[in-house]
């Protein structure tokens, strides 16, 4: 694990895009195609401010959610529909290169029908993500993996529907750990004093939360700023 210190939410917009533009270029030379997973919530900002400053070749890119909202494309609670007002204008991807909830459906058909596109993308039932771009809420959650909430066991299935999510909506889906941690990549991003004590909490008492579960066959980045890192 590699924790990386900045100073402020600028420089985690910046470092993260440097990250993401030598793994992008890696991806695609070593393998023709950029598979990333994208987080809701703050990380959001980041990613809409930090990655049109990327280099790279955008056509290659397959863009997924780590977790997603189960509500319209239109709600402000949509993950995809802010990354598609916010993002999409500012770079050269499309709406097609991104794998979006199938609408109009029940959470556990929404996950179920994401695990058969997933599987299409990848032509394998090995979800083998380069990246994946995480946040932390201040109770420890990461995706839509809360805690003491069962789906932190869950094993078989790779997306999983949750009805009873703590923090609003209640109704998503999330990747599960098996996919998580098959990733070749994670990285977290976190700004903010509201976080420190959960970064001390995870990074320094080893305590076990859902975001400390989060341990790839691949390499694990905490990019923090200092108000996060404080407790460290
Ligand atoms: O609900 C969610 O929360 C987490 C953390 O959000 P943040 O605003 O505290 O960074 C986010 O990573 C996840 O994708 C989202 O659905």
């Amino acid at each position: 694990m590699t924790i990386i210190k900045v100073t402020d939410e600028a420089e985690i917009i910046n470092k993260l895009a440097s990250y993401v533009e030598k793994i992008s270029n890696d991806a695609i030379l070593n393998r023709g195609k950029f598979f990333i997973g994208l987080s809701g919530g703050s990380v959001v900002k980041y990613l809409c401010e930090g990655l049109p400053k990327v280099n790279t070749d955008w056509s290659k890119w397959v863009l997924a959610f780590c977790d997603e909202r189960v509500v319209p494309e239109n709600s402000e609670d949509s993950t995809f529909g802010t990354y598609e007002k916010q993002l999409i204008p500012k770079t050269n991807l499309s709406r097609k290169q991104f794998i979006v909830l199938k609408q109009g459906v029940s959470a556990e058909e929404a996950a179920k029908d994401y695990t058969e596109q997933l599987k299409s993308a990848f032509n394998s039932d090995n979800f083998k993500f380069d990246l994946l771009l995480l946040g932390m809420g201040p109770d420890g959650h990461t995706c839509s993996l809360f805690p003491n909430h069962p789906l932190l066991k869950e094993s078989t299935l790779q997306v999983a529907s949750i009805t009873d999510s703590p923090k609003p909506p209640p109704e998503r889906i999330t990747l599960t750990y098996p996919v998580i941690n098959n990733a070749r990549n994670c990285i977290f991003a976190i700004s903010g004093a509201g976080k420190a004590d959960m970064v001390k909490r995870i990074l320094k008492d080893n305590e076990d939360l859902p975001a400390a579960r989060v341990q790839p066959q691949g390499s694990l980045y905490w990019i923090l700023d200092e108000a996060a890192a404080a407790n460290l």
